[in-house]
């Protein structure tokens, strides 16, 4: 499939494509017992596939250039958390952070070839912005060798150990809390790991200066927490039952004309009938329309933005995988479907007998409860062209619940 967003969105310039890598390797040790943390649910969901659906709405961003790293033990809890989000096959990492970007460096170069922007992010930040990554993108597109979001000390900063004496107090003033997403060119950063190998290193930021690159710090956010300490998941709770879910609605509408046939495809059925419909697909006029609505909902184009009518390949090609790319695309939001509602609008073939089987297809394909998918039809009194038997409309609503803002 051709991608939409090969480059840096917009106006941004900067090192070509953005690749996003997510490092999930740790054992989250700090957190407690349990599962490492990027595996446990957070809001009913697993850390891991909050942080996917974060970046999935990165400027740039897209789920074929995503990597994600993880723990070789951890395969059964990954493929569980990243289902039905169309990720790469996972890259193995190391004992240390380092060690994890790394492998994922090499991955991403070995899968790719030329210039290429990257951004390094933490499993554990489920929360980062759409605006945060672009701040890093923009500082890239500027012309910084690195980028890195950042949030000033405001508390008082004393050495010493709990239960201990107070140590002497260290200045804050110029002293900055580093975030992820951190974002580099692919090969400086890949050769800048390459020569830290053995020396330990808490960040990115830490590879890149060793290797004398020079890093501009941009301006973090604090709702993007390092999930690190079972207090973290606690407030992350908090903030996700305040946030009400955001409920979007879009619609669609597809035409397509009678040709000589046998049958014709109508919402993923099959109907016997004395002609068919024409067109580059199987024409499932239904379908098509509530693929539309989909992408409508998440104002990301429509079928012909994901899959071009000028490419072979959709030639005679089942609708369904239309469908199942547009509710793959509300995954990796981190949404889900909460409704549909299809109208055909022909004078024959009668819909009414098909009506239930064509919902139990397209829930089906979805992944939904029959209840949430309706399938009616109408004629137009015989008026226009559905009226005078020249083919067939469909409009259609979709309505999705995607995650609300965590402020
Ligand atoms: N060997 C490691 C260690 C850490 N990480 C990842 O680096 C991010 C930041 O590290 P941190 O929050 O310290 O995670 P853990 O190392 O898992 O936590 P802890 O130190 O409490 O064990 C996390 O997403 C973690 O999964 C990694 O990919 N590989
Ligand atoms: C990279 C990082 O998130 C920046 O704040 C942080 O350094 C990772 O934490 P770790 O505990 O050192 O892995």
């Amino acid at each position: 499939m051709s991608d939409p967003t090969p480059t840096l969105d917009g106006d941004r310039a900067g090192p070509g494509p953005v690749h996003v890598l997510v490092v999930a390797a740790g054992r989250g040790t700090r957190a407690g017992p349990g599962a490492p943390k990027q595996y446990r649910a957070l809001g009913g969901e697993a850390v891991l596939r909050r942080t996917l659906a974060a970046v999935a709405a990165w400027p740039g961003a897209s789920a074929a250039r995503t990597r994600v790293v993880i723990h070789p033990e951890d395969a059964q809890a990954y493929a569980e958390a990243t289902r039905g989000l169309g990720l790469a096959a996972p890259v193995s990492g190391g004992a240390t952070r380092q060690e994890s970007v790394r492998l994922g460096l090499e991955a991403i170069r070995a899968g790719t070839s030329g210039a290429c922007a990257v951004l390094i992010h933490d499993a554990a930040r489920p929360f980062a912005e759409p605006a945060l990554a672009g701040r890093v993108l923009d500082a890239l597109a500027r012309g910084s060798q690195g980028a890195c979001p950042a949030l000033p000390v405001v508390d008082t900063l004393r050495r010493g150990a709990l239960g201990g004496p107070a140590g002497a107090g260290v200045e804050r003033a110029g002293l900055l809390r580093a975030q992820t997403p951190q974002g580099f060119a692919l090969d400086a950063i890949l050769a800048a790991h390459r020569a830290a190998a053995g020396r330990e290193m808490t960040d990115d930021v830490a590879v890149a200066q060793a290797a004398g690159l020079e890093v501009e710090m941009v301006e973090g956010d604090e709702v993007n927490l390092k999930l690190t300490t079972p207090a973290d998941f606690a407030r992350a709770e908090t903030w996700l039952q305040a946030a009400a879910p955001e409920v979007r609605v879009g619609t669609g509408f597809d035409v397509h004309a009678f040709a000589p046939g046998t049958s014709l495809w109508l919402c993923g059925v099959e109907i016997p009938f004395d002609r068919t419909l024409s067109g580059h697909s199987d024409a499932d006029v239904g379908m098509h329309a509530l693929t539309d609505a989909i992408f409508g909902a998440l104002a990301e184009g429509d079928i012909g933005r994901w899959f071009p009518p000028s490419d072979p390949q959709w030639k005679g090609a089942p609708s369904e995988i239309f469908l199942r790319k547009a509710m793959e695309r509300v995954a990796a939001r981190g949404g889900r479907l909460l409704n549909a509602d299809i109208t055909l609008i022909c004078e024959a073939p009668k819909i009414g007998p098909h009506s239930d089987p064509m919902r139990a297809r397209l829930a089906e394909i979805m992944d939904v409860h029959l209840e949430r998918v309706s399938v009616k039809a109408t004629t137009t009194e015989r008026l226009g062209f559905p009226g005078r038997g020249e083919g067939i409309a469909a409009q259609a609503a979709a309505s999705i619940a995607l995650p609300g803002p965590c402020r």
